[in-house]
């Protein structure tokens, strides 16, 4: 039998962050946004633990043990005391290394695939809780929708989100490390957390005021994604021009999102991208709502090979 999840990408409309804790962590305040860019992830019962990746032409994924989906599945083996004796099959659709979560998309599958084929019962709640130490883009992987994560961002909860946001998003060909990110914005000497920053988005995205939205989309890594890659100015610039209603850096970069009024703005602020030669790749996306999620990381078929 195969059990197969689709999870997906995030965005991150709002990211502020504190300077570096004692652990080496952010404390963050950062609104989460799942988007249409799929993960799939499959698992089927096996004699030894095996992983194989498709769509990943560039072989950019680790097929070893630092892969996040095996991380993902030795740790919930682990935890109910079994063997992690299963096939994992992942069907990449989220660009890797893109500040898009799609390693935490395919750590956040492998938990929900598992915690149905084992017959675990877990609640997402549970499974969010579970998955933690994998990364702190994890827990809302797991939960998706639109959601506000505190700490080091794995603490979630879901906020009210009245429309879709159609997003145009650009791709480059290199990536930025995370870590890296983070270490260099500490050399800009961040200062402590403002509790109440992203209020204003809350309310725009729960009366669903797209103009709002657009003014209030936040990034602190913006600068340093910047730095890192200098060009990304001309890529927001060219999206502000087709009349994006806010652009942004999405996490640690590259990838930059523009909000558009809907999805053919959305085509045609891409349509500007692969025109202007400055990025890799470009395509719309939208988000995704909560119950668009749940649905997709239950089981969405089981197959008797
Ligand atoms: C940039 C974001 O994607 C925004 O959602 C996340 O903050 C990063 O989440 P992630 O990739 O799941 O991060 P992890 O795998 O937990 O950590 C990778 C590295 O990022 C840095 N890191 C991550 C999260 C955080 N709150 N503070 C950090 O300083 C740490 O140096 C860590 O070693
Ligand atoms: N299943 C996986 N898919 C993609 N990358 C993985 C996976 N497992 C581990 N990695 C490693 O994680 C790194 C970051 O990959 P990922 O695509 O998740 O980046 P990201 O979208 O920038 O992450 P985030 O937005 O969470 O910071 C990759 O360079 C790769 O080495």
């Amino acid at each position: 039998m195969t059990i197969s999840v689709t999870t997906f990408g995030k965005i991150n409309l709002s990211l502020r962050s504190g300077p570096v804790d004692e652990h080496g962590y952010h404390p963050l305040r950062t609104v989460f946004a799942s988007l249409d860019l799929r993960e799939t992830i499959s698992v089927t019962p096996a004699s030894e633990f095996t992983l194989r990746v498709a769509n990943d032409p560039a072989g950019l994924v680790p097929l070893d043990e630092s892969n996040l989906a095996t991380r993902a599945a030795k740790l919930l083996a682990e935890r109910v005391g079994r063997r992690p004796d299963v096939a994992i099959e992942i069907v990449k659709g989220v660009p890797v290394a893109g500040g898009m979560g799609g390693g935490s998309a395919d750590a956040a599958g492998a938990l929900l695939a598992l915690n149905e084929l084992w017959e675990i019962g877990l609640h997402p709640r549970q499974l969010a809780a579970i998955a933690r130490p994998l990364g702190a883009d994890v827990p809302f992987a797991v939960l998706g929708g639109v959601a506000l994560g505190t700490g080091r961002g794995d603490s979630v909860q879901p906020v009210p989100s009245a429309v879709p946001l159609h997003f145009a998003l650009a791709f480059q060909d290199e990536g930025i490390s995370t870590a890296g990110a983070y270490r260099a914005y500490d050399a800009l000497s961040p200062r402590a957390l403002n509790q109440d920053a992203e209020s204003a988005l809350l309310a725009a995205l729960a009366a669903g005021d797209l103009l709002a939205i657009g003014a209030e989309l936040h990034n602190d890594l913006q600068p340093v994604a910047l730095q890192f890659i200098p060009r990304l100015a001309q890529v927001m610039d060219l999206a502000t021009g087709q009349g994006a209603l806010g652009v942004i850096v999405s996490g640690s970069g590259p990838s930059v999102a523009a909000l558009a009024r809907d999805a053919d703005h959305a085509a045609e602020i891409c349509a500007a991208w692969l025109a202007s030669g400055t990025v890799s790749g470009a395509r719309t996306a939208v988000t995704v709502t909560p119950d668009e999620a749940r649905e997709a990381s239950s089981a969405t078929h089981a197959a008797f090979a």
